[in-house]
C-alpha cells in the first residue's frame, strides 16, 4: 500500500516556516533552470533538445495537457496500491528510469548516480548501450535491485550478441531494443554546438571493454582511442535491419525482449506477432522524427491494438504525476522518466534524481486519489475526457 504521498506532503508542509536552505526544488521547470545554470551550452542542449524545430517534443507535452481527468468522489481512497506486475516480478510503482546515454557529461558519477537512486527506490534501471560506464560495473553497484538492458542493435551481430551475453551474466532481467535510432536525427542544437559527446570518447564505454567489439580494431583503444571511436561510429547502428530480425534477438537471449520506440499500431501488431514480450511507446523525447506523432497520442491506438496480450509502456513527454495517471489510464502499464531525472542528476546526483523520483511518486498516489481511484490497476480511459 502506498504512503508517498501523505509522507512528502507531510515533510514538504514540516519545512515551511524555517525552509531548510539545501531543499531541492519541487517544481519541475525549476530544475530545467537549475540544470541550465550549472551546465555548459553543449551538455545542456544535448540533454534538453531534441530534433529538428522541435515539434514533437512540444506534441507531447500538448497531448498531456489535452487530456484532462475528471475525478471522482466519495469512493474510500484512503488505502492505496500503486505496485505493478511485469515478467513475473513486482514492482513497487509503475516508474521506471528511462536508458538514457552519456550521463557524465551532466555529471561526474553519471550513471552510478543514477543507479544507485534507484536501487535505493526500488525503480528499475535501465542501463543504456551508450552509458559511459560500464554495465557490468553498474551492475555491481546496484545489488539485488532491478535492472533492465537497453540494446543498441549493432552493426556487427558479434557484438550484439555480446552485449546480451553481458547483460544476462550481469543480472540484468529484460532486454529493451530500441528501435527508433539506427543513426541519430538531426538535432539542431548539438549542430550549432559542434556537440556530439560520442567523439569526445563519452558513450562508448561498453564498446571499448566489450571483446567481441575490440577484436575487430587493429590496435586496443588503449592504444589508438581515435580509431576505435572511428569504428563505433561505423557500426552502432544498424539500418538494415527488419522484423525478419527479431528472431536474431530471440536466439540469443532468454531474457524477456521489449521493443522501444513503437508509435504504429501496425508495428505493435507485428511485435506481438513476432513473440516480442512488450513494446514501448515512445518517440525517444522528441530526439528522432520531428514531427512524429505525441507519444501519449499514438498509446490508446496501440493499447487497442494488443489488447493486453503484451504490456504496453510508455514515456515522451512525462514531467508530472498527473501525467502518469494519464498515460496509465490510457493502457500503460508503467512508466519511464527521462530528462527530469537528468536535470535531477546535474544539480543534485544521486541525491536529485532520487528526490525527482519521490516527487513524481507521492505526486501520481496524491492524484490517483484525488481522483477518487484506489488502485493503479483500476485506472481506465474512462476517468479522462479529451478536450482541446
Ligand atoms: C540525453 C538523452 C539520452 C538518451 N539516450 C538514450 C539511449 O541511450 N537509449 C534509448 O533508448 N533512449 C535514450 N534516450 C531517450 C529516453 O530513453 C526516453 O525515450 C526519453 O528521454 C523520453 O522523453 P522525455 O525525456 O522528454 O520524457 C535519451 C534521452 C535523452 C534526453
Ligand atoms: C549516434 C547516436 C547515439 C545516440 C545515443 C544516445 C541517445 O539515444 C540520444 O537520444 O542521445
Amino acid at each position: 500500500m502506498a504512503n508517498y504521498g501523505n509522507q512528502v506532503q507531510f515533510n514538504v508542509y514540516q519545512t515551511m516556516p524555517n525552509p531548510d536552505p539545501n531543499r531541492l526544488p519541487v517544481v519541475y521547470e525549476e530544475w530545467e533552470e537549475m540544470a541550465r545554470e550549472v551546465l555548459e551550452d553543449g551538455p545542456y542542449y544535448y540533454v534538453a533538445g531534441g530534433a529538428g524545430g522541435e515539434d514533437t517534443m512540444k506534441a507531447n507535452l500538448k497531448a498531456f495537457s489535452r487530456w484532462k481527468i475528471v475525478p471522482r468522489m466519495l469512493r474510500d481512497v484512503e488505502e492505496r496500491d500503486i505496485s505493478v506486475e511485469l515478467f513475473g516480478r513486482t514492482y513497487q510503482s509503475p516508474l521506471m528510469l528511462a536508458p538514457i546515454g552519456v550521463q557524465s557529461i551532466i555529471h561526474p558519477d553519471g550513471e552510478i548516480a543514477s543507479a544507485r537512486a534507484c536501487a535505493e527506490m526500488n525503480v528499475p534501471y535501465i542501463t543504456s548501450s551508450a552509458s559511459t560506464k560500464p554495465m557490468e560495473k553498474i551492475a555491481e553497484e546496484m545489488g539485488d535491485a532491478p535492472r533492465w538492458f537497453q540494446l543498441y542493435w549493432n552493426r556487427d551481430p558479434e557484438v550484439t550478441k555480446s552485449f546480451l551475453q553481458r547483460a544476462e551474466a550481469s543480472g540484468y532481467s529484460a532486454i529493451v531494443a530500441t528501435l527508433d535510432t539506427p543513426m541519430m536525427a538531426w538535432r539542431e542544437n548539438d549542430l550549432k554546438n559542434v556537440y556530439l559527446p560520442f567523439l569526445v570518447g563519452e558513450g562508448v564505454g561498453n564498446y571499448l571493454t566489450d571483446p567481441a567489439f575490440c577484436a575487430k580494431l587493429d590496435k586496443s583503444p588503449h592504444e589508438d582511442p581515435t580509431s576505435a571511436i572511428m569504428h563505433w561510429t561505423q557500426t552502432f547502428g544498424n539500418p538494415t535491419l527488419t522484423w525478419k530480425d527479431i528472431a536474431f534477438l530471440k536466439e540469443n537471449t532468454s531474457l524477456p525482449i521489449l521493443l522501444k520506440g513503437i508509435l504504429h499500431p501496425e508495428d505493435a501488431k507485428l511485435a506481438v506477432e513476432h513473440g516480442v514480450d512488450g513494446i514501448i511507446v515512445s518517440n525517444h523525447g522528441g530526439r528522432q522524427v520531428d514531427g512524429a506523432i505525441g507519444a501519449l497520442d499514438a498509446l490508446p491506438l496501440i493499447c487497442d491494438e494488443v489488447k493486453n496480450e503484451i504490456p504496453v509502456l510508455m514515456d515522451s513527454g512525462i514531467r508530472r504525476g498527473s501525467d502518469i495517471v494519464k498515460a496509465l489510464a490510457l493502457g500503460a502499464k508503467a512508466v519511464l522518466i527521462g530528462r527530469p531525472c537528468m536535470y535531477g542528476l546535474a544539480v543534485a546526483g544521486e541525491r536529485g534524481v532520487r528526490e525527482v523520483l519521490q516527487n513524481l511518486t507521492a505526486d501520481m498516489d496524491l492524484t490517483m486519489a484525488l481522483a477518487g481511484e484506489r488502485s493503479i490497476q483500476d485506472l481506465k480511459r474512462s476517468i479522462l475526457i479529451e478536450k482541446d
